[in-house]
């Protein structure tokens, strides 16, 4: 049996105006896989972000989530952005915040929501910080509510955009530590330049790699992590990276040690 795949994208072309930025762009997420989006800076990785919410549409190709249009299914992926402002003198618990990714949750209070609110706490390790004012937590705290509250929507993939910008050594390691937690559990897709703590918990990364052809759009480069092969050699935080092609994995394939690819 293979593992459902959360979202595809097909041969997916993009272009800001006259500069083109993605080109012949394929891939797929399984459940309960936890995979890395890397390149360098400008490559395109916010924009396939983008496509993959929704918020642009490819020039060419397609993007579905559980086989439906990403209009349709949209609601399905939960989104952590890189920045998120809010306000320093409104007052609101953390509880609430998490509890704002129950949109039903708002105005049906159930039991049935409240465990929902409190396991993707606990997920996230912010239990502790249910009855603390959210304006008041450090950085890299606020950062594991809003994971928190993404979770608490269910979403079948989780997108992270570079969750831990900004943050110092300890935090961000505990972050990813955490991040354990929920790894199998949920589909996740983390934009990342972390590659030594990502190293450690992914099952595969797309690296944004290079344009076509001069002048043209770049193409996603799909890699397994794996501490077994042979070569190449030290690509990504230690670990050694095997080149897949857009291969559909077997049900009990994801989420453990990586296996050879072929
Ligand atoms: N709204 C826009 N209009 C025109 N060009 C844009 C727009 N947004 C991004 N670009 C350009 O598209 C290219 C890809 O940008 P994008 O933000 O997707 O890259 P990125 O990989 O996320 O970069 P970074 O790692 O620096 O965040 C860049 O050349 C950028 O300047």
């Amino acid at each position: 049996m293979m593992r459902r795949i959360i979202i595809e994208c097909k041969e997916v072309r993009f272009s800001y105006e006259r500069l083109p930025v993605l080109e012949d762009v394929s891939f797929h997420i399984h459940e309960g896989e936890f995979v890395a989006l890397v390149g360098p800076n400008g490559a395109g990785k916010s924009t396939l972000i983008k496509l993959l919410l929704g918020l642009l549409s490819p020039a060419y190709g397609s993007i579905t989530i559980l086989g439906r249009s990403v209009g349709e299914a949209s609601h399905l992926i939960g989104y952590v952005p890189q920045t998120m402002e809010h306000d320093k003198v409104f007052p609101i618990r953390v509880e609430d915040v998490v509890r704002m990714g129950r949109i039903s949750g708002l105005s049906m209070w159930s039991r049935v929501e409240d465990e929902v609110v409190l396991r993707a706490m606990k997920q996230m390790e912010v239990d502790s910080l249910a009855g603390r004012q959210y304006s008041e937590l450090s950085g890299g705290q606020r950062r594991r509510v809003l994971v928190a509250r993404a979770l608490a929507a269910e979403p079948e993939l989780l997108v992270l955009d570079e969750p831990t910008a900004n943050m110092d050594a300890d935090s961000e390691k505990r972050f990813f530590d955490i991040l354990e937690n929920v790894k199998g559990k949920t589909s996740i897709l983390i934009v990342t330049h972390d590659n030594e703590f990502v190293s450690s918990l992914v099952d595969r990364v797309l690296c944004i790699g290079e344009p076509v052809a001069p002048g043209r759009g770049r193409r996603v480069v799909e890699h397994r992590v794996t501490a077994t092969s042979a070569s190449p050699p030290e690509l990504f935080g230690g670990k050694v990276l095997q080149v897949l092609h857009n291969e559909v994995l077997p049900d009990n394939s994801c989420c453990g040690e990586a296996e050879d690819a072929e």
